[in-house]
């Protein structure tokens, strides 16, 4: 069985002050849910998270890291930085790092690797654009991300990788996957890890759902056979709303 997982991505939102005040508030209303929560939050807010999240069911992560160790990188943060902290996961790949801001299979796979040496839990986003699924393309795109992305990591790595399905055009747009198209592709990103490394890593992985969620679409998502959680942009930026993801809907 699958451990269900449950991230928001806070993205470029908040002050340190303002994030704390929300971490304080979800602690509370996520106590003995039965899936993983995490809150990927920007760089300068991960010391007060890690804080004031310690020895709650909240878990930390990262949006994105550098992945070389150290060196002449300004504006950057490395690996190692983040395990230090004391943050647990880190997203690799967000179509946002790969639009804007050029980031390639190659570099992706990098800090996959790089993270695995830091005791780092890579959430590694993959998907396709309107355009790439209009044109049928989807799995193919897909795929090629998956293969490029995962290059070189063990069986052992590979299991413990959490998935992000995200398809750009239900990003931040109010247009979610129907739970049964999101399911189809995860099924088929099973299907791709299992021809890379057999079908017991494939069986181990976990794989979330991106785009749009909220708390009137977790039900029916969490019961779709392949969907083990979800990324959550938006709507994780409330307590409240976050809380009610984490606990499916109620
Ligand atoms: O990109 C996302 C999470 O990483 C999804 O964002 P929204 O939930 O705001 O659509």
């Amino acid at each position: 069985m699958r451990k269900p997982i449950i991230a928001g991505n806070w993205k470029m939102h908040y002050t340190v002050e303002e994030a704390v005040k929300v971490a304080k508030e979800l602690k509370g209303l996520v106590k003995g849910a039965s899936a993983d929560v995490v809150i990927c939050a920007p760089f300068i807010q991960l010391p007060a998270l890690v804080a004031e999240l310690k020895g709650s069911n909240v878990k930390v992560g990262a949006q994105n890291m550098h992945f070389e160790e150290k060196g002449a990188y300004t504006g950057e943060i490395s690996p190692g930085m983040l395990e230090a902290l004391g943050v647990d996961y880190v997203v690799i790949g967000h179509s946002e790092r790969r639009q804007y801001f050029n980031e390639t299979d190659g570099d992706i796979n990098k800090k996959l690797k790089k993270a695995f040496k830091h005791s780092l839990t890579p959430i590694l986003c993959v998907g396709e654009s309107l355009e790439q699924r209009e044109a049928g393309t989807t799995e193919e795109v897909i795929r090629a991300q998956v293969v490029k992305d995962l290059e070189g990591l063990s069986a052992d790595e590979a299991k413990e990788v959490v998935i992000a399905y995200e398809p750009i055009w239900a990003i931040g747009t109010g247009k979610t996957a129907t739970s049964e198209q999101a399911n189809e592709t995860i099924a088929a990103i099973r299907k791709m890890v299992a021809d890379i490394f057999g079908a017991e890593v494939a069986d181990a992985v976990r794989i979330q759902y991106g785009g749009s969620v909220k708390p009137s679409t977790i039900k029916e998502q969490m019961a779709m056979s392949d969907i083990d959680g979800a990324l959550v942009g938006g709507a994780s930026l409330l307590a409240d709303d976050f809380a009610k993801i984490v606990n499916f809907g109620v």
